[in-house]
């Protein structure tokens, strides 16, 4: 089934009531057309978010530090009691050092909070694939935000990345981002072996953004 990762990032329109509707209308979209829709909201969304939506709810980003005294760090154990079942690791606007990035997997790993690494080309998907995360996910940062899709303006980043991810650890799947909007964007991706997409302004930012994710998913069958 074709993953979409909805993104919050910090959006006004997917910020708490926001963020709400909006992983309501993700839901309705799951269950009529048959894809699987993660959504990642602002940490402090997700506890509201999660005790509305059967889909699942992932955090933008995670600590790898446990209890104690380690004030403002977001960790495993306070995302999953909020009912985040994942999180996005190491997103090009959140990003963190190699150490850091295996410190918050194994901090997911020991919880059983599924995890997605971001990365922002060919090497750094080598280097996130060895840690063996459930998901990689390839994102140019020249191309988030900016309407261009990386499956179309840059496809060998995505089918490079699928190869190199097979190599070193198949079982982890790949997925794309940046500038994904359109069904054909979607497909495309899909063509060039990712599993599926994350993506945030092409549908947060969306005038109706329940048109946009519907025509997301209608355009890429
Ligand atoms: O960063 C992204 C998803 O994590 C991609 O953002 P855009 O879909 O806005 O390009």
């Amino acid at each position: 089934m074709t993953i979409i990762v909805l993104n919050f990032k910090t959006y006004r329109e997917s910020t708490g009531p926001e963020a709400l509707r909006l992983a309501e209308i993700c839901e309705d979209i799951a269950r009529d057309y048959s894809v699987q829709m993660i959504v990642a909201p602002q940490t402090a969304d997700i506890h509201a978010i999660s005790r509305e939506v059967k889909i699942p709810v992932y955090a933008q980003h995670v600590d790898g530090v446990g209890y104690g005294g380690f004030t403002g760090h977001v960790t495993a154990a306070s995302i999953k009691a909020a009912g985040a079942r994942g999180s996005l690791i190491n997103h090009s606007e959140r990003r963190i050092k190699l150490a850091d990035m295996e410190a918050s997997l194994s901090a997911c790993r020991d919880l059983g909070l599924a995890s997605i690494i971001c990365t922002n080309n060919v090497a750094t998907t080598r280097a996130a694939a060895a840690l063996e995360p459930d998901y990689v996910a390839v994102e140019p940062p020249e191309l988030i935000g900016s309407g261009i899709p990386v499956s179309k303006a840059n496809p060998n980043v995505v089918s490079d990345s699928v190869s190199a991810v097979k190599k070193i650890a198949p079982r982890v799947g790949v997925l794309c981002g940046a500038g994904i909007t359109h069904g054909e964007d979607l497909r495309s991706a899909l063509d060039l072996g990712s599993e599926g997409v994350l993506l945030a302004s092409g549908i947060i930012k969306a005038k109706d953004q329940r048109q946009a994710l519907e025509d997301l998913v209608t355009g890429a069958k």
